[in-house]
């Protein structure tokens, strides 16, 4: 798949604070890439760069394959976007928000406005003014805005806001549309695993303004499927024997007593045998579904999974 958006080495300082550091991303045509990391990472920063809100203080942005600038209106014009929460004019009902924003956008398409509030899944809502709306429904008129003139990008920042577990399901099953059946590409943050983990073919993890990995979804799952988890009498001893007795390099010591072997290959019984043999005390030994969680959260404290 080619890449629809890159950054290269994309800088921002705030007040001599560098807020997001020289950050590579690498977004693919109609994917859906996670940006993910906690508040206050940087995401939403990268996200108004690359919609011309905020000005790079170094690096560059290339979309389309074309490099981003000041005057790049027509490229914009290919992009729809919510950075941080989505402001309509309050007194209006939402579809006259979506005809003023399809008449601003120099789009006219009465069919549009229809079919975006049917996508979002916004109904009776035709006598209601949007500061009536619950924020969950505002989230999802701010979806039906930045999705009505059929953008080739869609960037929004963290879309689930607000919403409850049927929302989130409803809009989860919306961008899998947005991306499978109207080509488009997503990139959407979020601070929660489990949302990206459900939707996202890739995923950006940012941390404190870095780009810290960015990777196919398929290969982290297959990266993270089962672990045997050994309670040992040493594990530093239990590392020393795995590595040079089973040439095992893909595990990780927990604790003291506790080590986690995640290469698929290891046979449990082998294990247990060449440790015994080597005088290494078991205490027990579980095979064990890792979770994500555990991945990223040992990523995002700079963990790596080798010892
Ligand atoms: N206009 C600004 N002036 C100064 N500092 C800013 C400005 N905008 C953002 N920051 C700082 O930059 C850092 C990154 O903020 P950013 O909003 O990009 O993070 P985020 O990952 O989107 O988190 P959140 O989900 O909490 O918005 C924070 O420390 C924030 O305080």
């Amino acid at each position: 798949m080619s890449s629809i958006l890159r950054t290269i080495g994309l800088t921002k300082v705030f007040q001599g604070k560098e807020v997001v550091s020289e950050v590579n991303m690498n977004v693919k045509k109609g994917e859906i890439y996670g940006f993910l990391g906690p508040n206050g990472a940087g995401k939403t920063t990268v996200m108004k760069m690359l919609t011309n809100l905020v000005k790079p203080t170094g690096g560059e942005i290339e979309i389309f394959g074309e490099k981003l600038t000041t005057k790049s209106y027509q490229m914009l014009g290919r992009m729809g976007a919510i950075i941080e929460y989505p402001i309509f004019y309050d007194k209006l009902k939402a579809r006259e928000n979506l005809e003023m924003h399809c008449e601003y956008m120099g789009y006219y398409n009465k069919k549009a406005v229809d079919e975006a509030l049917e996508l979002v899944n916004l109904r009776n809502i035709e006598q209601k003014p949007v500061k009536d709306f619950s924020l969950g429904m505002k989230q999802r008129l701010g979806i039906a805005r930045a999705i009505i003139t059929k953008p080739e990008l869609l960037i929004l920042d963290e879309p689930i806001n607000g919403l409850d577990p049927l929302g989130i399901k409803e809009i989860r099953d919306l961008f899998k549309l947005l991306s499978k059946e109207y080509g488009m590409t997503l990139l959407v943050s979020s601070h929660i695993l489990g949302e990206m983990e459900q939707m996202a073919d890739t995923i950006g993890v940012i941390n404190h303004g870095r780009l810290i990995e960015e990777v196919a979804m398929d290969r982290v799952r297959e990266r993270n499927t089962d672990y045997i988890e050994l309670k040992v009498g040493d594990s530093k001893k239990a590392a020393f024997v795995l590595t040079n007795q089973l040439s095992v390099s893909n595990f990780k010591l927990m604790d003291e007593v506790t080590v986690r072997v995640y290469d698929p290959q290891v046979r449990q019984n082998e294990l247990t045998k060449t440790l015994v043999l080597h005088d290494v005390v078991i205490e027990s030994i579980h095979k064990k579904n890792s979770s994500l969680e555990d991945y990223f959260f040992s990523l995002l404290n700079g963990g790596n999974r080798s010892a």
